[in-house]
């Protein structure tokens, strides 16, 4: 489906997307002694544009031998090959359920009956199709990626003798490797590291790969993607992580303080490749975060948001803005994956506890007639069990007691069984595919003075959607609450084509005569003679419109 926007705010020519764009905010004053709250709303006109070439597109994943990197490969391999396959329910058809670019839909706007018009997100503007990713990858285990695949006891045998002979063909490169950081039970698998040990020389190395699979398969851009065992939490050190400079001439000097993660985040950062950490660890480290910002190349994280956390950060979300209290949130995984057999090491559990507990922090901190000023936090308590007969099937058993009006009581209970790398796999898909596209698209603010266009922040936090514990931009607010996260992708999307944000007003309904909104407004539209009264003209005059 090709969408075509008819403004005079939009300018399609064969390289680019530009649409200028009204961006409505509000700036709100708190008077403590007045007790009062002064309101500003404001306006700002910007241009975006959207390099409309879809480059050659690259995915590495460091942990690619994993149970994630087995099915993110599998799965393109089965798309791409319209693979097809029985199991005792009938014929499955390969597809990319659970990724929100290829398989859910954005809201456009109503047709010319006022019916609501949906269409998938991948159509609303040109993104890389997943069945045309490169893959390749790293991992202390040099299984070939068939083996694997059937280490990981994911998928469907009937499907795993299918992809087998494609999957034979990928062997995953030499990977960095330090016991202190992932758990010791993992060292039975680590068979394919890199002989130096000194973490420059590694860094190089990972560098030298970047460019090797760049260069093999003629490629334009290249994403770098963590998906191997969490680590431990490093211990933030002055002198060691505080600046990008310190953190270079730390890895020079070979210190032992710093995770595989962080060399390979330095190596793509230095390759200019975006770099998206899947996992719970602290790998952005603030000189790591310099880097980033001083290289100009894009991070993502932390930690994939695919199960137990997705579907609390929806409940307590709806909790809070009901009105409900929650005040205790039990959560318990049973995991019987390798994720799982690493996560039993208490270090490595404890990178994994923190990620998951700080989800509800925004919803709650909205609601000050429930929470009072932080005062009253709900008990959140996280419990990771390794049991490995489950396997990748992975349990989540969630109990949420809420408080109702007059001491009333709200205990919901949940178990979810789900497959944990037929989760995670489409997230993965979803965040590279949504980091190309934020590659090609930069802005330029129309306020007082004409800018420049510039890209995003280095920090990615529209990926937030996709990540437990997000990382955002310098003093940006941290959101947690799934459809929030969701509604910025999508309006984010629709700027870049000049719509604007979905407001839920539908106000044609609202009107007790509704034909006055058929003839005003969608005939005019569908005749195409009221556009030019409607563009928006840049530069802007100011920030404030009116207070
Ligand atoms: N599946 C999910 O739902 C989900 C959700 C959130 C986060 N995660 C995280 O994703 C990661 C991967 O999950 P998985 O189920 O694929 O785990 P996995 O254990 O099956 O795969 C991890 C792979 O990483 C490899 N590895 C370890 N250290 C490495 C290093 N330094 N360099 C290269 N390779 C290395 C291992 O050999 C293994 O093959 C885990 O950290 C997990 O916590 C998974
Ligand atoms: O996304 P989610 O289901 O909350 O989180 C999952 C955790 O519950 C689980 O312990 C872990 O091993 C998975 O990799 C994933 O992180």
């Amino acid at each position: 489906m090709k969408v075509n926007v008819q403004s005079p705010n939009i300018r399609y020519t064969d390289e680019t997307i530009e649409a200028d764009y009204e961006y409505d905010n509000v700036k709100c004053i708190r008077d403590e002694k007045t007790n009062s709250i002064k309101i500003y709303p404001m306006k700002s006109v910007l241009t975006f544009r959207t390099e409309r070439r879809i480059p050659r597109t690259g995915l590495m994943m460091i942990g690619w031998g994993g149970n994630n990197g087995t099915t993110v490969t599998a799965s393109i391999i089965a798309n791409k090959n319209r693979m097809s396959f029985m199991t005792k329910d009938g014929e499955v058809k390969a597809n990319y359920f659970g990724s929100i670019t290829q398989s859910s839909t954005i809201f456009l706007g109503y047709d010319a009956h006022g019916k609501e018009l949906y269409i998938p997100m991948k159509d609303i503007l040109p993104m890389v199709d997943p069945n045309d990713l490169f893959i390749d990858g790293w991992d202390i285990s040099g299984m070939n990626l068939a083996d694997s695949m059937t280490r990981a006891k994911v998928l469907d045998i009937n499907l795993q003798e299918q992809l087998c002979p494609y999957m034979q063909q990928y062997r995953p490169r030499r990977a960095i490797y330090d016991l202190d950081f992932i758990a010791a039970n993992q060292k039975e698998r680590a068979d394919n590291v890199i002989e130096s040990k000194d973490k420059w020389s590694q860094v190089e190395q990972i560098r030298a790969d970047i460019r090797d699979f760049k260069k093999q398969n003629n490629l334009d851009t290249v994403i770098v993607l963590w998906t191997a065992n969490t680590e431990r939490f490093t211990n933030v050190m002055d002198g060691i992580h505080d600046t990008a400079d310190n953190l270079l001439t730390a890895i020079k000097r070979n210190e032992a303080e710093l995770a595989p993660s962080a060399l390979y985040a330095v190596a793509a950062i230095l390759e200019k490749s975006t770099y998206i950490n899947g996992s719970p660890q602290n790998t952005f480290v603030p000189g790591l975060i310099e880097l980033a910002e001083r290289e100009q190349v894009f991070i993502g994280g932390d930690d994939f948001k695919s199960g137990q956390t997705k579907f609390k950060s929806v409940l307590v979300d709806f909790l809070v803005s009901a009105g409900i209290k929650p005040c205790s949130i039990v959560s318990y995984n049973h995991l019987g994956n390798n994720d799982g057999y690493n996560l039993s090491a208490p270090k490595q559990f404890r990178s994994k506890e923190i990620s998951k507990s700080n989800v509800v922090d925004d919803m709650v901190e909205s609601n000050q007639i429930l929470y009072g000023q932080g005062k009253h936090h709900p008990d959140h308590t996280v419990v990771i069990k390794y049991v490995p007969y489950v396997g990748d099937s992975k349990r989540a058993m969630d109990e949420y007691i809420s408080e109702l009006m007059l001491g009333g009581k709200n205990t919901i209970v949940v178990h979810n069984t789900c497959e944990d790398s037929l989760l995670a796999s489409p997230i993965i898909l979803d965040l590279a595919i949504l980091a190309e596209l934020c590659q090609r698209v930069t802005f330029k603010i129309h306020n007082h003075k004409e800018t420049q266009f510039q890209r995003f922040n280095s920090i990615l936090s529209i990926l937030s959607y996709l990540l437990k514990a997000p990382i955002v931009e310098r003093g940006a607010n941290v959101v947690n609450a799934l459809f929030k996260q969701r509604q910025s992708i999508e309006n984010l999307l629709r700027a870049l084509i000049a719509l604007p944000p979905v407001n839920q007003l539908n106000l044609q309904a609202k009107c007790s005569d509704r034909t006055q909104w058929y003839e005003e407004l969608i005939q005019p539209i569908l005749k195409n003679n009221e556009l030019n009264s409607t563009r928006i003209a840049p530069p802007f005059n100011g920030f404030m419109s009116g207070h």
